[in-house]
């Protein structure tokens, strides 16, 4: 992975080889999907990093996401040609400066910092500077009106039915200051079904799209992309009253010496294939073409923009990669929005609920937005926990002592109790079954949420308990022979049980509990856990039984580090 600081300020090059998002491009070892920033080509040291490591985390986000980051020093604001070498350890990625291939640091090991540490003071920075890469085009366009310049007919046709921003408002179901934030958008009809998925998890809805503007001919070519970019969102602000998102994009063919011209285009469709389809013949296959995308946040108080960019060779190019240029901008804004707007990861149940209980033309509304949740919000987070926290220690043994099996995150327990009982709810449990330690506490959670009690075996006959069923089992964690009991007097004939546990690795535990249900002669109706080893075989072991068993998250270890493999579903 290389990353270059170049004439126009940060350069992120990015040579995803792993990642499941570039699989189709793995063949082409040039192509190269970058983001870059505008204006001034001077940060200071502490927005270098933030923004680098802003770049490689939605890079990282796609392919590794076990990898901690962490960055050396920038000994100052980075001067053209000076390159940073990534080189990884197994769980470490370490961000190596260097000026004209000597390393600026000598001794760079004592000078890393881990990122997170300072991300607060460096988002704090990163804020209070939000502004100025538009400066320019509001300057621009400032004695104008910009009205003029970019024409929807759908947005026309939209205020002259609601004439004022007023009446606009009144459409809002709810109190939106108190629940819910109404944006609007102009992008991609497909860019905006995904908009109203994942900003829906925040919240956010969006009234409408208005994926029609185009310039207005008198002023055609006079604007750049990201001008449009901006100058949509800020129409759709200033008209609708909310917050607004706009996109454009730009596909760039660079002149193929001095017998092929260059070729720029703004919409995509068959023929820009066509044409490239045409160039391949009498061009050099590495004749650069390039995916632009932009795209820009208004509210009022704050203009946003985000770029995307996508480097291919012609021999490789095809339209469909403007969607990874377009991803990584939209991605950029997100992560962009999430720090500026504090938007909170999920809405809490509370407010939730309200949504949910909405009266008919609020339902309506909702349901015009494409509410979304995600599923599983605690897989999520739990997902987030493990790939920050969790250590790994010999015998690939997964060290999650820190908010899960021994100082414990209890909130997160009840999200992810949520989600299990949500996945098991169908399986029409009477009681939840458990052992101690660890299982207790996803246990208690998902007994709380389907309203049922919780019996835990335990590691040996307690004085209290009399007409106790016994089994052995072997803990892999431990490599010991433990006895599991339970009381005939809690689990029954009668009893239908879904077991609980935290882990599920090579599968002695949960077929121990089985085989105690069993001989207390309760049906086992399914499994639920926090996390499967997916490298441990658990699932195969305890396939003979045919009971269904869920997972909130399946993860492997290697040599490569731990690897979260459902992280796309999320
Ligand atoms: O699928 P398996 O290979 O059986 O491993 C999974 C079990 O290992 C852990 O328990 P551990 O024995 O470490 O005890 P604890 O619950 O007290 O942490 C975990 O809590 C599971 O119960």
């Amino acid at each position: 992975m290389t990353v270059l600081f170049g004439q126009f300020g940060f350069c992120c090059a990015c040579y995803a080889y792993t990642s499941k998002f570039f699989h189709n491009y793995i063949f082409n070892p040039k192509q190269k999907c970058k983001g870059s920033f505008y204006g001034n080509s001077l940060f200071s040291k502490k927005q270098s990093c933030y923004f680098l490591k802003r770049r490689y985390l939605n890079l990282v986000s796609r392919h590794r996401r076990n990898t901690k980051i962490q960055f050396c020093t920038v000994k100052s604001c980075l001067p053209n040609n000076q390159n940073i070498n990534f080189s990884e350890d197994r769980r470490t990625t370490f961000i190596d400066f260097k000026e004209n291939g000597t390393q600026v640091d000598e001794d760079h090991e004592s000078k890393l910092y881990q990122l997170e540490e300072d991300e607060d003071e460096l988002i704090q920075e990163y804020a209070e500077d939000n502004l100025w890469e538009t400066t320019a085009v509001t300057e621009r366009y400032a004695s104008l009106d910009q009205r003029d310049y970019l024409i929807s007919k759908k947005l026309v046709e939209y205020l002259d039915v609601r004439k004022n921003e007023a009446q606009i408002q009144s459409e809002y179901p709810m109190d939106k200051d108190a629940i819910l934030d109404w944006w609007v958008a102009a992008v991609d009809s497909k860019k905006f079904k995904e908009l109203q998925n994942l900003y829906g998890n925040f919240g956010i809805f969006f009234l409408e799209n208005f994926p029609d503007f185009a310039e207005n001919k008198l002023y055609e070519g006079k604007l750049t992309p990201k001008d449009k970019a901006i100058l949509k969102a800020r129409r759709l602000y200033s008209c609708m009253g909310v917050p607004a998102i706009a996109d454009s994009l730009l596909f760039v063919i660079e002149p193929g010496g001095s017998h092929s011209q260059g070729y720029q285009f703004e919409q995509l469709d068959d023929n820009v294939d066509r044409l490239l389809e045409t160039l391949r013949t009498t061009s050099k296959p590495n004749r650069v073409t390039t995916f632009y995308s932009y795209v820009a946040y208004c509210d009022g108080e704050r203009e946003l923009v985000e770029e995307g960019i996508c480097e291919v060779d012609i021999f490789f190019a095809h339209s469909s990669q403007a969607s990874i240029a377009s991803s990584t901008a939209f991605d950029n804004l997100m992560l962009r929005l999430r720090t500026d707007l504090h938007l909170p990861a999920y809405r809490p149940d509370d407010e939730m609920d309200v949504i949910q209980n909405a009266d008919a033309k609020d339902a309506a509304l909702l349901s015009k937005s494409v509410y979304k949740r995600q599923k599983l919000p605690g897989a999520v987070l739990l997902a987030d926990r493990l790939l920050h926290e969790a250590d790994l220690l010999q015998g690939n043994l997964i060290k999650v002592t820190s908010f899960l099996n021994h100082q414990v995150d209890v909130s997160l327990m009840e999200s992810c109790g949520k989600d299990l009982a949500s996945l098991l709810r169908d399986t029409n449990p009477t009681k939840i079954l458990t052992i101690e330690t660890s299982g207790l506490l996803p246990a208690i959670t998902v007994s709380r949420e389907l309203g049922l009690f919780m019996v835990y075996a335990r590691h040996g006959k307690s004085i209290t308990m009399s007409d106790c069923i016994h089994t052995f089992y072997r803990s892999q964690t431990k490599g010991e022979l433990y006895e599991l009991v339970i009381s005939r007097e809690y689990l029954g004939e009668n009893d239908r049980v879904v077991i609980i546990d935290d882990f599920l690795a090579g599968g002695s535990t949960l077929d121990a509990l089985i085989r105690l249900a069993n001989m207390a002669g309760t049906e086992v109706c399914g499994i639920g856990v926090l996390i499967e080893r997916t490298d441990m075989g658990g699932r195969a072991f305890l396939s003979g039984y045919n009971i269904p068993i869920f997972s909130l998250v399946r993860l492997s270890v290697s040599s490569e580090g731990l690897r979260v493999e459902n992280i796309d579903k999320f």
